[in-house]
């Protein structure tokens, strides 16, 4: 076994490691002009939170809470005000470099538009291919036709050489957003940030979608941090649940405690607001 424990395969940490942390993470951000002075936007507000193997964490609340925002942070897209991330324990201090690339291997982001974080001119063999290539894990073509194969299946989409040859536009959102798990699996990470994974999506495809979530939580380790509105799914397939409310985490929790008996004001507003807020779910 390597003895950087972010090199080795998440399978291969005990479940319920913590991967990554974040402490104390503040954003600002500049704000509208008030006269000569441009008003400064908190949208993070000292978050921390833990995220661990095997394990989803929810982090929930309204548009605008700086849910993405502290998704973003934790994938290194953009830098924090203040506070700091720790891999395995490690300060993170690169933002470039090997050492970024490193990181980025360990903790991917899938996003909430798979349409667009897709290169509408390169089909799905070319995305997936290049993307085991940038990490390392692809030493020729055979064996990056393989791995992309077997990708292809653990995202069940099969029959997976059909999919191959394909470009996004010949896939419905659904098999789009498999396509983005897919290439985050290709760096083999240990953790996966999905931002709204499903709110683009029919409502008919996003069960699919979150129990193929759930299954890669369990079958690869991942530690998965699950960014939504939605309190139902939040309850039904995360372990713990942050609810954020203007850039600050104001209740959290094991999640059937947090949104079956929820203590803060903003959350019981929340679930108040939400379609079926008691929807359960018994997880494996
Ligand atoms: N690059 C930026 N520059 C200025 N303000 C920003 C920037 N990115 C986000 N914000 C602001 O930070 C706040 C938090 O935004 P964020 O996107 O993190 O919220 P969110 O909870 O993810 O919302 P949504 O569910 O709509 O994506 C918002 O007020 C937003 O306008």
């Amino acid at each position: 076994m390597s003895d950087n424990p972010a090199a080795i395969a998440a399978a291969e940490i005990p479940p319920g490691t913590v991967v990554l942390e974040a402490r104390d993470i503040v954003k600002d951000f500049r704000g509208k002009r008030e006269g000569l002075r441009r008003k400064r936007m908190r949208a993070v507000d000292h978050v921390s939170l833990q995220l661990r193997t095997g394990r989803v964490t929810a982090l929930v609340g309204q548009s605008g809470s700086g849910k993405s925002t502290m998704g973003r942070i934790l994938a290194q897209l953009i830098v924090p005000t203040g506070g700091e991330l720790l891999l395995h324990g490690e300060p993170i201090a690169a933002t470039r470099g090997r050492k970024y690339i490193n990181y980025t291997s360990t903790v991917q982001m899938t996003l909430q538009d798979p349409f667009a974080s897709l290169n509408p001119v390169h089909r799905i063999s070319y995305v997936l291919k290049r993307a085991l290539r940038i990490h390392g894990h692809a030493t020729n073509e055979d064996d990056a036709q393989e791995q992309a194969l077997e990708l292809l299946r653990k995202v069940e989409l099969t029959p997976a050489e059909r999919y191959l040859h394909r470009f996004p536009h010949e896939l419905s959102g659904g098999e789009r957003q498999r396509i983005s798990f897919a290439r985050a699996l290709a760096a083999q990470p240990q953790v996966l940030l999905a931002d709204e994974p499903v709110s683009m999506l029919d409502v008919t495809i996003r069960k699919e979608m979150l129990d193929l979530l759930d299954n890669l939580r369990r079958t690869e380790n991942l530690a998965i941090l699950y960014i939504t509105h939605d309190l139902g799914s939040a309850r039904a397939y995360s372990d713990e649940t942050l609810v954020m409310y203007h850039g600050q985490v104001v209740e959290r929790g094991p999640s059937a405690e947090v949104i079956d008996n929820p203590q803060h004001e903003y959350t019981q507003r929340l679930l108040a607001a939400a379609p079926d807020p008691s929807r359960r779910r018994h997880r494996a």
